[in-house]
């Protein structure tokens, strides 16, 4: 018993009076009495009574504030970063398994009295705590206050032990005294006991009493915590606030930058946009003139290559074909010209036979003068010298007269020579033109051929269209037809005008010439008339120029022009004005007994310089363009009569013509059927038809040639108009038009049988020329 007391009396004092060594009251072991739930363990750290009121030095700035020493603690900067109070925390925990160590060496310490002062104290530097660590600080504070509670129950347990310890020696002593006296030294310890038992009791009291100061001052502490939270609270709400007004603010104003920038960055896009779009409209442009410019090059080009091929191949091909024609009419022509030139020598030789007797009269004349003044003397002689020589000088006068009188009469021969010529090709004649192909036709050309090309010139041969048999075989059918003339696609209008001269010279010799140009539209009938080198104009520069050199034959010639049109059987007056188409009453007069024809109220021209025709011709297109407005393609369906009137005189002889040259445009000879017209286009269309057909009636009645037979003139204005100028004294040709286009075969075909028809009809004096043969 004994020696267990001895152990156990060793066992207290070994735990009241040296407690474990703990190296250092450093961090960490003032850290583990605030984070370790047992942390006791720097209670023991020190056994001197001061132990905890001594401050560890190395680290006075404890983020719990809590201090061995009696004093307040240094106040201390917390750390501003979060991250460092983290640290500091985390450093804490770490400290806190050496805490735990401490805590197992505390509960080691059973029975021994706690001598050591807990001096825990929670100051807070005028209440200030920094707001952002008060949670930490409240959990250390809380976990400081358990750690007392479980002090506080150890003690008391400890207490309680030393107690019933104490009771079991005062058991054992009363029990001993009566049986075995106790001995001194455990009275002594019993004594000792007792004391420390007091010394416990005097510290549990001690320590309640700090622990309800505690509990005070942590209630105090947690106020002054709400309140600092509220504050807090408050603080982050208005600095919230703050932020995000002025969140709102930057907000704002970044939009407003954004809008103003997006305001001009759009205001630059569309200006520079525009500046593009009109820069790209401008380059578009420019590039459509240069491509137009470019194009309309290339088109001149093309047709001026078309234009030189055909040229070339016109001389090439035709100018032997055209010599060799020309050569066999010349060659008809030439007995008769013979003659001709044969008069007109002996004439000639005469004249100048003539002339030279007149001047050696003159110089005889001049030499009997001189002898006449020599011989003055002699007045008899001399007289009768003056009178032969008078005399001589009147034959001579004389025979230059009947010279003059020969010339004029060969003059007249050749008139009635070139007439007679004229009657022997026939007073109606009829000319083939075929047109080349344009260029914006250069695929749809029908097969047409010219077999003799080479000789005479007068047939044309059109191929059908491919037929295929009830047998699958497939043929084309050849029309061949023939006609005075035949101009192929390369001839030109020069060409053609030559062999119409010889009728030109006929007006100005005082006959009625009409000539014609028939065919459907678009077959070249405007272009062989009306173009700057066509008939008309051609025409007018040749009568211009032959009474020029006939004046010396003692000609002289007035000329006047007037342009009419025939549209739907009225008359239009192209000289005029436009407005007054269709609505202008104009007449047709006729002269019976002069064989004259007059139309009323129409514009003449006097043509007394060859330009004029050109004023004429683009004053009639411009009126007619105009007029076209009305009723639409005008020139195509009406038909256009050019009407040059002559009138000469010889005041030598007294003699007298008058010739007109009637050049006729007619309208587009569509079938009715192929026309698909209504409306005024039927209208138009009709009349078309019924006027050509009328002008057909009429050349075959006067191909009839029954003296005093019903010539159906009236039937038509256009035969009406042209009364004197197809029947009788008057010559007439015909030019029929052709497309050189497969679609229009069967137009072509229909032109060409009427043409043969004209052409199978002679005309009144080529019968009496015949006779005349
Ligand atoms: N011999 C030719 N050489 C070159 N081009 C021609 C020739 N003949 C006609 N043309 C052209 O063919 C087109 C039609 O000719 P044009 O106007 O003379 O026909 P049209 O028969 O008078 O037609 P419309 O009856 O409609 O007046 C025109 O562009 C014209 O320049």
């Amino acid at each position: 018993m004994i020696s267990g007391g001895v152990g156990k009396r060793a066992t207290l004092v070994e735990r009241g009076g040296n407690p474990p060594a703990v190296k250092s009251a450093g961090p960490q072991a003032r850290n583990a009495v605030v984070h370790g739930r047992s942390a006791s363990s720097q209670i023991g750290g020190k056994s001197t009574a001061g132990g905890f009121s001594k401050s560890t030095g190395s680290r006075p700035n404890s983020s719990l504030g809590l201090s061995r020493g009696g004093g307040p603690p240094p106040q201390v900067k917390r750390p501003i970063s979060a991250q460092s109070d983290r640290q500091e925390r985390e450093g804490t925990t770490s400290a806190g398994s050496g805490g735990s160590e401490v805590v197992s060496t505390m509960s080691k310490r059973k029975g021994k009295p706690q001598r050591e002062s807990f001096n825990l104290r929670w100051h807070c530097v005028n209440g200030n705590f920094l707001a952002w660590d008060l949670k930490g600080r409240l959990e250390d504070t809380e976990n400081a206050i358990d750690m007392m509670r479980s002090m506080m129950v150890q003690e008391r347990t400890e207490s309680n032990n030393i107690k019933e310890q104490l009771e079991d020696h005062k058991l054992k002593g009363r029990n001993d005294s009566l049986f075995v006296p106790t001995p001194l030294p455990a009275c002594v310890e019993v004594l000792q006991l007792g004391g420390v038992a007091y010394q416990l009791e005097t510290m549990r009291v001690t320590l309640e009493t700090k622990y309800t100061q505690s509990q005070f001052e942590l209630d105090v502490c947690q106020r002054k915590a709400s309140e600092l939270e509220r504050l807090l609270d408050d603080e982050r709400r208005e600095r919230r606030q703050e932020r995000d007004d002025a969140l709102r603010r930057l907000r704002d104003e970044t939009d407003d930058i954004r809008r103003k920038l997006r305001d001009e960055v759009e205001a630059h896009i569309k200006s520079n946009r525009e500046a593009m779009e009109t820069l790209a409209r401008k380059a578009r442009n420019e590039l459509e003139d240069e491509r137009s410019t470019r194009q309309r090059e290339v088109q001149e080009l093309k047709t001026q290559a078309a234009m030189e091929i055909q040229k070339l191949e016109s001389e090439m091909g035709g100018s032997t074909r055209e010599i060799r024609g020309l050569r066999s009419e010349l060659e008809a022509t030439m007995s008769e010209l013979e003659r001709e030139r044969a008069l007109t020598s002996n004439l000639r030789g005469n004249l100048s036979e003539q002339s030279s007797v007149a001047l050696t009269l003159e110089s005889s004349s001049r030499a009997l003068r001189a002898r006449v003044e020599l011989l003055e003397s002699d007045g008899q002689s001399q007289a009768q010298v003056f009178l032969d020589l008078e005399e001589r000088l009147r034959q001579a006068l004389e025979d230059t007269t009947i010279a003059k009188e020969k010339l004029r009469a060969e003059e007249s021969l050749r008139r009635k020579l070139h007439n007679q010529v004229q009657e022997l090709k026939g007073n109606i004649r009829v000319f083939c033109r075929v047109r080349p192909t344009l260029p914006a036709e250069a695929d749809g050309g029908a097969e047409m051929r010219f077999p003799d090309t080479d000789k005479e010139g007068k047939d044309i041969e059109i191929v059908g269209a491919a037929e295929k048999s009830a047998l699958g075989n497939v043929t084309t059918k050849a029309y061949p037809f023939s006609f005075d003339k035949v101009f192929g696609p390369s001839a030109q209008n020069g060409h053609v005008f030559e062999e119409i001269s010889q009728l030109v010279q006929s007006a100005l010799d005082g006959y009625n010439v009409c000539i014609f140009c028939y065919g459907q539209t678009g077959s070249g009938k405007t272009y062989t008339m009306s173009s700057p080198d066509g008939m008309i104009p051609k025409a007018v520069h040749q009568i211009y120029q032959t009474a020029s050199e006939l004046k010396e034959k003692g000609w002289e010639y007035t000329m006047e022009g007037s342009f009419v049109e025939v549209y739907n059987e009225n008359i239009n007056d192209l000289l005029g004005q436009a407005d007054d188409f269709d609505k202008k009453k104009h007449e047709i007069r006729h002269d019976p007994k002069e064989c004259k024809t007059t139309i009323t109220d129409i514009n003449t021209v006097v043509l007394d310089n060859p330009s004029r025709v050109e004023a004429i011709l683009s004053r009639a297109s411009k009126t007619r363009s105009v007029a076209a407005t009305k009723a639409n393609e005008r020139s195509s369906r009406s038909h256009s009569v050019f009407i040059l009137k002559m009138i000469g005189f010889n005041s030598v002889t007294g003699e007298r013509s008058e010739g007109t040259l009637n050049l006729v445009d007619l309208a587009g000879s569509e079938r009715l059927s192929h026309s698909g017209a209504t409306g005024e286009r039927l209208k138009e269309t009709q009349n078309i038809n019924r006027s050509l057909s009328c002008l057909g009636d009429v050349i075959a009645a006067l191909g009839n040639g029954k003296e005093g037979a019903h010539i159906p003139y009236r039937n038509s204005k256009l035969t009406y108009l042209l009364q004197y100028s197809l029947g009788g004294n008057s010559k007439c040709l015909m030019f029929v038009m052709v497309s050189p286009m497969q679609a229009h075969l069967s137009e072509t075909l229909t032109s060409l049988k009427f043409a043969t028809k004209v052409n199978n009809t002679s005309i009144g004096t080529a019968k009496r020329q015949k006779v005349s043969l």
